[in-house]
């Protein structure tokens, strides 16, 4: 197979001397888009998204709901101001084709939108999709009524032979792999002819917020959902089907993609600020506020967005990442560059993220001198002094955000393709650079 010269392109992450005091305007959510996406295409009337992440995992989403009939529109919004895409919902139809990339979102959120169609719908992804999880939706799926072909592993790629219509009810599934299963489920359950009650089995459920940001996202178009914190039983949430209203949602800037930036602060002793960060949030990369100042920073939340000091020290912590796994990446970044040990823990499931990433943080850092031990669910990472080198990626864009964070305090860090950062922040050395003030 020929290689992509993007690939194995090495970008020099940039060491700094001085405190970094910069403002960065963080862009949306890829959580908080590619469910508005959804939603919006499963309503009744046409809605608006305004400040969506324009990113690989979202114009993948979009492209694919597009191609089961889905209008969207991009441009600008109604009052002329700022990025806004407007979805004009339809008839979904098949045959339909989908590329998943790596896209965890768009490989199992729509698989149950698939079901809804009227013809089928192939799901063909990067070759990483063919090894993440995704047999927690299929097994599901086939209960609630749908017909599936896949190969017997319960995984990439597949084809929904949508009918139409989707019976639903009640279905038990393990989603100790991903909290991802139990989203893509109530998402389209509203539509599904007596919506859909799942019930967790699994020893461990983790990225819980992102469910929980699910659960608002649904009340929030009008759709009727009971789940454990409303009363209901542990592991267990139940959608009433009926209609979901076209809104008007304004995407929430992506905090785990703030994480780099806010890093920077914790590292040099500088001051990072994030506008519009909310001050009410489902999105996990919100408890960076308490990590990172266990760490060694401090914040303040204001009106105007968060303003993140660090304070020349950077310290090690011990905490269970299982809500939050998403951020581990870039905590075990500042961890390799602290003062005292630490252990990152509740994130066995990392293995089947866009790569494995406890072997890999294990073995880029540990390469550049660092001493980092892979548990049975997380890292032990003992700072030791790191020299330069070269930071491999494996595809996922959190690798290399990973390897800039080491590289402003460690001389000669090459990061390769830099340019997986598309994913979900396709400008990252573009907003690096200018944070740096390079
Ligand atoms: O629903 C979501 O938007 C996400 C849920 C989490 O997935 P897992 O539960 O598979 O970790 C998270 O890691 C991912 O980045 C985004
Ligand atoms: C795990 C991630 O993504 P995905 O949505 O592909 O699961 C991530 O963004 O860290």
């Amino acid at each position: 197979m020929p290689v992509n010269p993007a690939h194995t392109a090495l970008w020099p992450a940039p060491t700094v001397s001085e405190a970094v005091d910069a403002t960065v305007h963080v862009p949306g959510s890829k959580s908080v888009t590619n469910r508005a996406l959804v939603l919006a295409a499963l309503a009744s009337e046409p809605g608006w998204l305004r400040r969506p992440l324009r990113s690989r995992d979202t114009l993948l989403m979009a492209e694919a709901l597009r191609a089961m009939g889905i209008g969207i529109e991009e441009g600008v919004g109604p009052d002329g101001t700022g990025e806004a895409w407007r979805v004009l919902p339809a008839g979904l139809h098949g045959p339909a084709t989908v590329d998943v990339g790596n896209a965890g979102t768009v490989m199992r959120f729509l698989p149950p939108v698939a079901a809804l169609a009227d013809g089928p719908v192939r799901f063909d992804g990067d070759p990483r999709s063919y090894e993440r999880p995704l047999h927690g939706v299929i097994d599901a799926l086939r209960v609630l009524g749908a017909r599936i072909d896949d190969d017997g592993r319960g995984a990439l790629p597949l084809t929904v032979h949508g009918s139409g219509a989707l019976d639903g009810g009640p279905v038990e599934i393990d989603a100790s792999s991903s909290s991802q299963f139990v989203s893509a489920l109530l998402l389209s359950g509203p539509r599904f002819n007596q919506g859909v009650e799942v019930r967790h089995t699994g020893a461990t459920l983790p990225s819980v917020p992102h469910i929980r940001m699910t659960v608002d996202m649904l009340r929030a178009v009008g759709a009727q959902v009971d789940t454990p914190e409303s009363g209901g039983e542990p592991n267990v949430w139940r959608v009433t089907p009926g209609a979901l209203l076209g809104r008007d949602l304004t995407v929430e800037p992506d905090l785990s993609n703030a994480q780099p930036f806010l890093a920077a602060a914790l590292v040099t002793g500088g001051r990072v600020t994030v506008p519009d960060w909310p001050a009410r949030t489902t999105q996990p990369g919100d408890r960076l506020r308490e990590i990172f100042t266990e760490m060694g920073g401090s914040c303040e939340l204001t009106d105007y967005g968060l303003v993140f000091t660090g304070s020349g020290s950077v310290h090690g912590v011990d905490v269970d990442l299982s809500d939050v796994g998403e951020l581990t990446p870039g905590i075990a970044a500042v961890a390799a560059l602290a003062d005292s040990p630490s252990t990152l823990r509740g994130v066995a499931h990392l293995r089947l993220h866009e790569t494995d990433r406890l072997a890999a943080l294990t073995k880029e850092i540990n390469e550049l001198g660092g001493d980092v031990t892979e548990t049975a669910d997380g890292l032990h990472i003992r700072p030791r002094r790191l020299h330069g080198g070269i930071f491999h990626t494996y595809d996922d864009h959190r690798m290399a955000t990973a390897g800039a964070i080491i590289g402003l305090a460690v001389e000669g860090v090459q990061i390769e393709n830099v340019a997986t950062t598309a994913k979900t922040l396709p400008d990252f050395p573009e907003l690096w650079t200018g944070m740096l003030g390079i």
